[in-house]
């Protein structure tokens, strides 16, 4: 899949140093109040500088000036984090808006031209952006998409390249999931009639943009819980070392030369106490977590889906198109009973010649190839599309059978719909053809034989799907559809298990082929026969144990179920139904891209649960560093504490203050990048991190700061 990364240049790195500034503003800096006490903090070190003395201050200028920059730069630093990952996104977000291109249109006089008809008289050529909402315009091999818009007839290979990065050409076509096309694209074989959805300047992606940058500037629900708890950590700090100062001046009252404490070096330990790294960089980790998001593809309209997406307990996938390739076409026919060959396949296609689904349009093509004739339908004259479904079956034998469609019409055709699980025509003599699942076919017929159970199962269990075919409520026969597994897909499955998140499959298919599919993959569950309603059920009983659960989807029934779960993923080339109700959308229109989205979140979450605990941990180092450097003139026997025995108390204010300020753009990398993740549980990532960030942010600061006090000794400052 193709990543799309947008690098920074020099111009946006001077803009982000520019914007470091502006967000000093109090009236910003303010909605993050670990920084904001820095920055507090910054103006007391500037006023003890410009008049010493102030407060009992007794420390040099110069040593108050060094103090001053260390917490200004702190915040700079913070903000500049910050600045950065907003311009990265931005950038991110603006690659694809790129797209936007002046073109022309076709408009169709008459909607309802006949599609394989239609000449240069049938259409007005115009300027795209005089087309409007509604208009239908005919797209031709070679021609770029005016305008966001529904396939309403024809079926097209389009170059989708633009907006996913991808050279593979898809397909899209009218009826079924694969109906929407996104201006800016181009036809690459065949042609459609496309009716347009969105105004000039409004089109779907630029909305959705708006959305994502939005969204990147919002704080998401567990941010704000930890903005909560670090700012009452910061609280209790600053009442903490403020008792200090007061405690000071008391003992300073009988204490033999002892003046009170520093009011910049308690300043200094109440910076280093703060958890001021994890403050700096909270922002920056989720605006990332947002644009490795967006990288992917995947426009996410919430900070909070892709949270959720992280913390998910179960995921449910459905079987065609996310764990299968979604190809299912015909690949022979199976007469029952008293029915021949030529009965089986002349109902089959019958049924078929206006079922624009995957598995219809492949039915025709099989006939078609078995009977051996020509093309008998309008429909069928385009070139075909290489990839057209059925197009590349070998039909298994040859059956001479009459494929007429003269006595059918589109009106008395009967579209599938998932609830039915059926589809068909009837004839213009009344007779009545059906095709669909084995059960609901079973129900529906009133001369069902013994061998359908039998020739249907032996389908199954080799992973196809049957569908039983009937005349006048007489099974006839069985076609037998084959769909083959994505590649790798078990692999993908298998990681999101390792990640503890409990994988879930619904399909509309039989009981049979959906345990073959689950066993092939290793998923955990499996529902069959599911109609649209109760996957909405499904969705909700997980969520009454509490468990957040996601979801893909592409078609108007799967809209519901994708606004009740928590991370709903639509396929962009599904409808428009499913795409506002989702909460993502997936412009590649892969549903197993809902896996990748897991795995950011995971990361987004990790990623900031790891940086916390090395944040925390570097303040109780530092505590144990500064807080006998500058209490050992009051209370001397803390100089147990003193581990580092550091070279003068300045030397170690300043040189924690340094490694504080510092460690914040040394991190800045990894908050953007995301901590190197791979599959586990979460008990294993825990401990994991605990050792790693916990551990390791215990260590660096007693290193870096005995480093920088050595440093200086050697300098000979603070002597
Ligand atoms: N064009 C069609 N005409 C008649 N029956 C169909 C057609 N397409 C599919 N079916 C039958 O209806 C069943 C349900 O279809 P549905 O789209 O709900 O689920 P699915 O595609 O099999 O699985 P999933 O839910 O995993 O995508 C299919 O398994 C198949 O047996
Ligand atoms: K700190
Ligand atoms: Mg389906």
């Amino acid at each position: 899949m193709a990543e799309l990364t947008v690098t920074i240049d020099t111009e946006q790195q001077r803009q982000a140093i520019s914007d470091s500034f502006a967000k000093l503003d109090p009236r910003y800096l303010v909605k993050n109040p670990v920084l904001f006490v820095v920055e507090l903090g910054t103006l007391i070190g500037l006023l003890l500088t410009v008049v010493p003395g102030l407060f009992g201050a007794t420390g040099s200028r110069v040593y108050y000036a060094i103090i001053t920059v260390l917490l200004a730069f702190t915040v700079l630093f913070a903000n500049y984090a910050e600045a950065y990952a907003e311009l990265e996104g931005e950038a991110q977000a603006d690659s694809l808006r790129a797209l936007q291109t002046e073109t022309e249109g076709k408009v169709l006089e008459d909607p309802e031209a006949d599609l394989e008809a239609i000449d240069e008289d049938d259409y007005e050529a115009v300027e795209s952006d005089t087309i409007t909402q509604g208009d239908v315009v005919f797209v031709d091999e070679g021609d770029i998409i005016p305008r966001d818009g529904t396939v309403v007839e024809g079926s097209a290979s389009v170059d989708e390249s633009a907006i996913t990065g991808e050279s593979e050409p898809v397909i899209r076509q009218s009826g079924g999931d694969r109906t929407s096309v996104v201006g800016g694209t181009e036809v690459l074989s065949d042609s459609i009639k496309v009716e347009v959805t969105s105004e000039e300047g409004e089109s779907f992606l630029d909305e959705m943009i708006g959305l994502v940058e939005n969204a990147q500037r919002q704080k998401t629900p567990n941010e704000i819980a930890m903005t909560i708890l670090l700012s009452g950590l910061t609280l209790v700090f600053v009442v903490a070392v403020g008792t200090m100062f007061f405690f000071g001046e008391y003992l300073a009252t009988f204490a033999d030369g002892f003046a009170g404490l520093d009011i910049a070096e308690l300043v200094a330990l109440l910076v280093a106490l703060m958890p001021t790294t994890i403050g700096a960089l909270l922002a920056a980790i989720r605006v990332a977590g947002m644009t490795r998001v967006t990288r992917r593809n995947v426009i996410a309209k919430s900070g909070r889906a892709v949270e959720a997406a992280g913390d998910l307990d179960a995921l449910i996938l459905d079987k065609t198109g996310t764990i299968t390739t979604g190809e299912r076409v015909a690949q022979d026919f199976h007469p029952l009973g008293d029915a021949d060959d030529g009965d089986v396949v002349r109902a089959s296609y019958q049924s078929s010649l206006y079922d624009e689904t995957t598995e219809g349009r492949s039915i025709v093509k099989l006939a078609e190839k078995m009977n051996g004739a020509e093309p008998v339908t309008e429909s069928d004259q385009s070139d075909a599309a290489a990839d057209e479904p059925g197009s590349a079956i070998e039909a298994p034998r040859s059956v001479s059978v009459d494929l007429d469609g003269a006595d059918l019409s589109e009106e008395n055709f009967v579209p599938f719909s998932a609830e039915s699980r059926m589809s068909g025509i009837d004839l213009d003599d009344g007779t009545e053809i059906r095709k669909g699942a084995v059960d609901a076919v079973e129900e529906y017929a009133t001369s069902v034989p013994g061998k359908l159970r039998q020739e249907s199962n032996r389908i199954s269990e080799n992973g196809g799907t049957p569908l039983a075919i009937t005349v006048d409520k007489q099974v006839v026969g069985i076609i037998e559809l084959q769909d083959e597994l994505k590649p790798g897909i078990a692999n993908r499955i298998a990681e999101i298990q390792k990640m503890g998140v409990e994988t879930i499959m619904a399909t509309g298919d039989n009981q049979r082929t959906a345990r073959w599919v689950a066993d092939q993959v290793g998923i955990d569950e499996f529902h069959a026969e599911f109609d649209p309603e109760e996957k909405i059920e499904l969705v909700e009983d997980i969520q009454a144990d509490g468990k957040l659960v996601g979801m893909t989807g592409d078609g108007t029934n799967d809209a519901p179920a994708l606004a009740k779960a928590d991370v709903g993923l639509a396929m962009n080339a599904g409808t428009n139904a499913a795409k506002e109700a989702g909460n993502m959308v997936d412009l590649d229109s892969n549903p197993s891209k809902i896996i990748e989205v897991v795995g950011i979140g995971k990361q987004l979450l990790m990623t900031r649960g790891s940086l916390t605990t090395f944040s925390v941990a570097n303040d109780v180092a530092k505590y144990f560093v500064l807080l006998p450097a500058i209490l050992a003139a009051a209370i001397p026997g803390l100089a147990v504490m003193d581990v580092l025995n550091l070279s003068t108390p300045a030397s170690a204010v300043t040189a924690t203050l340094v490694y504080n300020a510092f460690i914040i753009p040394l991190l800045i990398p990894l908050a953007l990048r995301g901590v190197d993740y791979e599959a586990q549980s979460g008990a294993q990532l825990l401990r994991k991190n605990l050792i790693v960030y916990g551990g390791g942010g215990l260590i660096a600061p007693f290193i870096f700061i005995k480093a920088i006090d050595v440093l200086f000794v050697a300098l000979g400052v603070f002597q």
